[in-house]
C-alpha cells in the first residue's frame, strides 16, 4: 500500500464533506484539517471542522497553499499533511480547485484528486440550504466567482483529477468503495 494524500474538490454542496467523512469512517482515512477566517456554521467545532482564525491570526501562520474563497481566507499547511500521515496512510483534505491544483504541483505522485459533480447545478443552493447555512453567506457564495469557477473541472486538473458524479449517495458510495479498493492494493 502506496500512501496518499487523498484531495476532495469541487463546487460548494457537490459533497465534498460527505465523502471525507465516508472516507475516515470505513477506511484507513484521516481528514485534514484547515484554517479560515470564515465564522463557523451552526454545529461546527473550532479544531475539528476548521481551526476558525482572526484576520490577524490566519496572517501568523505558515502554509503550503492559501485562497480567498468568496471574500474569506482558507489555508492548509505542510505540518497538517505530515500529522495526517501519522495517523493513517491515506489522510483526506477538502480542497477549492485552485488548492487541489497547487497541490498536485506540489505533491505530484503523492496525491490523488476527486472532482466532484452534480448532473443539475440547482441542486446545489437545495442541498447547502438543507445543511442550514445562514441565507446572506449563501447568496454571497453562489455569486462569487470561486462558485463558478469550481462548477467546472480546471484545465490544469484534466486527465489528473478522477471526476466523480454525486447526484445518488448510494451510487457514490460504491465507487468510494472501488477507489479505496484499488489504493489500498496499489
Ligand atoms: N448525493 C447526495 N444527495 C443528496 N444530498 C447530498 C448528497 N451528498 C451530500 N449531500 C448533502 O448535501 C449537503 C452539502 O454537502 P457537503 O457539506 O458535503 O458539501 P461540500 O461540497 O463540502 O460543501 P461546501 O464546499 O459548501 O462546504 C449536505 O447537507 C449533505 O448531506
Ligand atoms: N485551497 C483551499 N481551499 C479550502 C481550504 N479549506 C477549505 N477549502 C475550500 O474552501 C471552500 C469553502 O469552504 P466552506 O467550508 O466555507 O464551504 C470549499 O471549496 C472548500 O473545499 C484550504 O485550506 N485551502
Amino acid at each position: 500500500m502506496t500512501p496518499k494524500v487523498i484531495v476532495i474538490t469541487g463546487a460548494t454542496g457537490t459533497g465534498k464533506t460527505t465523502v471525507q467523512e465516508y472516507l475516515a469512517q470505513h477506511y484507513p482515512v484521516t481528514r485534514i484539517v484547515t484554517h479560515t477566517t470564515r465564522p463557523p456554521r451552526a454545529g461546527e467545532v473550532d479544531g475539528r471542522d476548521y481551526y476558525f482564525e482572526t484576520e490577524q491570526s490566519f496572517q501568523q501562520r505558515h502554509y503550503l497553499e492559501s485562497v480567498v474563497y468568496s471574500g474569506y481566507h482558507y489555508g492548509s499547511s505542510r505540518e497538517g499533511i505530515a500529522a495526517g500521515f501519522k495517523r493513517a496512510p491515506f489522510p483526506a483534505i477538502v480542497l477549492d480547485t485552485k488548492g487541489a491544483i497547487t497541490y498536485a504541483r506540489e505533491l505530484g505522485n503523492q496525491v490523488v484528486i476527486l472532482f466532484l459533480t452534480v448532473s443539475d447545478p440547482d441542486q446545489l443552493m437545495h442541498r447547502v440550504t438543507a445543511r442550514g447555512d445562514d441565507t446572506v453567506m449563501l447568496k454571497q457564495r453562489f455569486a462569487s466567482p470561486e462558485y463558478r469557477r469550481d462548477l467546472t473541472m480546471p484545465l490544469a486538473l484534466k486527465g489528473r483529477a478522477l471526476q466523480l458524479n454525486n447526484d445518488n449517495w448510494t451510487q457514490t458510495q460504491r465507487k468510494l468503495d472501488e477507489l479505496m479498493q484499488h489504493l489500498q492494493a496499489e
